[in-house]
């Protein structure tokens, strides 16, 4: 029997994600249309024998909260429940805090997974690797290059057998190119260095203040206090793997993970994903769809795009532009492009072209000819007739009057390094706001006809002109 952890943090966590996180707990922002902490529910599911899906955290368990730990239950058909710290207790006092809670119903191992991470979670191959050796700790490993490797735990390893010989939390100098994943396989003898952790922590303590139950002894770092500490001592492993991963830290990384989620749907979901159909939007993707010998009639709905017509010869054409102009449209049923989600509940224009890495909430409204890539349309927002969106995060309730542009700068890994990851960005350099997507809060309103580039707008602000690279407070 296995059960998994789920470290959410708490209101204080997630402060670059701001304004995002001020409407919903940052666990619960949609990635690729479901709760970011979904894809890892979805993950520990498929794992025969799991019995327990735990979310440890310091939230007050509002309402959001609640219906998603409801509606995952239900889904998932398995216990999921949150439970609460009574203050910030690391990202190891909350797994000694509840250990009773998680070993109750004695599980063989238990996974503890980190919120803010985006992966495609191989869960079944740690449980294998574990059930080989049985050790205290199992990491899930990736590498990173020598630059953004800082900003990471750092693994050195024995290559032959994998045992983490050196472990360094976000060091200040190059000390390996394999980073933690957040994502580990524990067995229960892995809860007996967080007691002496604990214990240490208390007499220490108990040292410098008065005697009593000291309050700073339940905070415990996974990292420094466990992994740093207990490396080469045959307790820890790491498991390599070279599937997809990143870190959920800023909007712009919500924005790649979603991508790469909606990627992998193709595989995992391809139901989640919208298709081009009759009298439905336009589904972009990045590469015209490479099936001959369909020929459907053109899109005459399909704004910008030139229909047939006698003069044009469509064979003298190549392919993709056979697409482009309306020429050759490949046949809905087996189009797959875009990697667009739009929610059943949003009403999306039929001439509106969409893709690729597009996320259409809960209620948006999408109207005629507009553009949208790249992007992120949260709960009940409103694209009005001809905007262009682009590069950006459209909040809740958010409205974007006609003809106006949204547009924000990507800040993804670089595509010609295999190991970049995205850079844990800093919103300022030499004063200087640096270009990154746009963000729109929730219930912004951006009149019509305007540019709105490079800028984060907080909540409930009515704009009445264009900004370029700009927070508006
Ligand atoms: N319950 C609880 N969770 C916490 C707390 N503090 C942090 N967390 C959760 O623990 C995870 C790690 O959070 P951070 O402390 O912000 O660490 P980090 O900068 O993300 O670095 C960690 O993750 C990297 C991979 O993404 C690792 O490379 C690194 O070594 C480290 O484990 C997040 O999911 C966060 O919500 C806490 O006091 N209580």
């Amino acid at each position: 029997m296995l059960k998994a952890v789920i470290l959410i943090g708490g209101p204080q966590k997630g402060t670059r994600f701001r304004p995002l996180s001020f409407e919903v707990p940052k666990p619960l922002f949609p990635v690729a249309g479901v709760p970011m902490i979904q894809h890892h529910i979805e993950a520990c599911a498929q794992v025969p024998g799991m019995q327990e899906i735990l979310l440890i955290g310091f939230y007050q368990p509002d309402e959001p909260l609640t219906q998603f730990l409801e509606a995952a239950q239900q889904e998932f058909n398995l216990p999921v429940r949150y439970l609460q710290e009574f203050a910030p207790l690391g990202t190891g006092g909350g797994l000694y805090h509840f250990r009773d809670q998680i070993l109750a119903g004695s599980p063989e191992a238990f996974f503890v997974l980190n919120a803010d991470v985006c992966s495609d979670f191989p869960l079944s191959a740690m449980l294998e690797a574990h059930r080989r050796q049985r050790h205290p700790f199992l990491l899930l490993g990736t590498t990173a290059n020598r630059t953004q490797s800082l900003n990471y735990g750092c693994i050195v390893e024995n290559p032959q057998t994998h045992e983490v010989l050196h472990y360094v939390e976000k060091p200040s100098t190059f000390i390996s190119d394999i980073i933690n994943c957040g994502i580990y396989l524990f067995s229960p003898e892995a809860l007996k260095p967080l007691r002496d952790v604990f214990q240490r922590n208390q007499q220490d303590g108990q040292l410098e203040d008065s005697p009593g139950l000291w309050p700073g002894a339940g905070t415990i770092r996974l990292e420094q206090d466990v992994f740093s500490a207990l490396a080469g001592q045959g307790q820890i492993y790491v498991h390599l793997t070279d599937g997809i991963w990143s870190q959920i830290k800023s909007a712009g990384s919500a924005l790649y993970a979603s991508r790469l989620y909606l990627s992998r749907y193709q595989d995992t979901h391809p139901e989640r994903l919208a298709k081009h159909t009759p009298g439905g939007p336009w589904i972009r993707g990045t590469q015209p769809a490479p099936i001959p010998n369909l020929w459907l009639p053109p899109q005459p709905s399909v704004p910008g795009f030139l229909t047939s017509s006698p003069e044009l010869k469509p064979q003298s054409l190549p392919l993709p532009d056979q697409i482009r102009f309306g020429i050759f449209a490949p046949r809905a049923s087996l189009l797959l492009l875009g990697n667009v989600y739009i929610h059943p509940t949003a009403k999306v224009a039929p001439s509106a072209v969409l893709g690729p890495n597009v996320s259409i909430g809960k209620g948006v409204t999408v109207g005629e000819g507009v553009r949208l890539r790249e992007s992120i349309v949260l709960h009940g927002a409103t694209l009005q007739e001809h905007t262009c969106v682009l590069h950006s995060i459209v909040g809740w309730g958010s409205t974007v009057g006609r003809w106006a542009r949204v547009e924000g700068t990507p800040s993804d890994p670089n595509p010609n390094d295999p190991r970049a990851r995205m850079d844990s960005e800093s919103l300022f350099k030499d004063g200087k706001l640096l270009p990154a997507i746009t963000i729109l809060g929730c219930r912004v309103r951006i009149p019509a006809e305007v540019l709105i580039l490079n800028s984060i707008v907080l909540p409930h602000k009515e704009l009445s002109r264009s900004f370029t690279n700009q927070i508006i407070l």
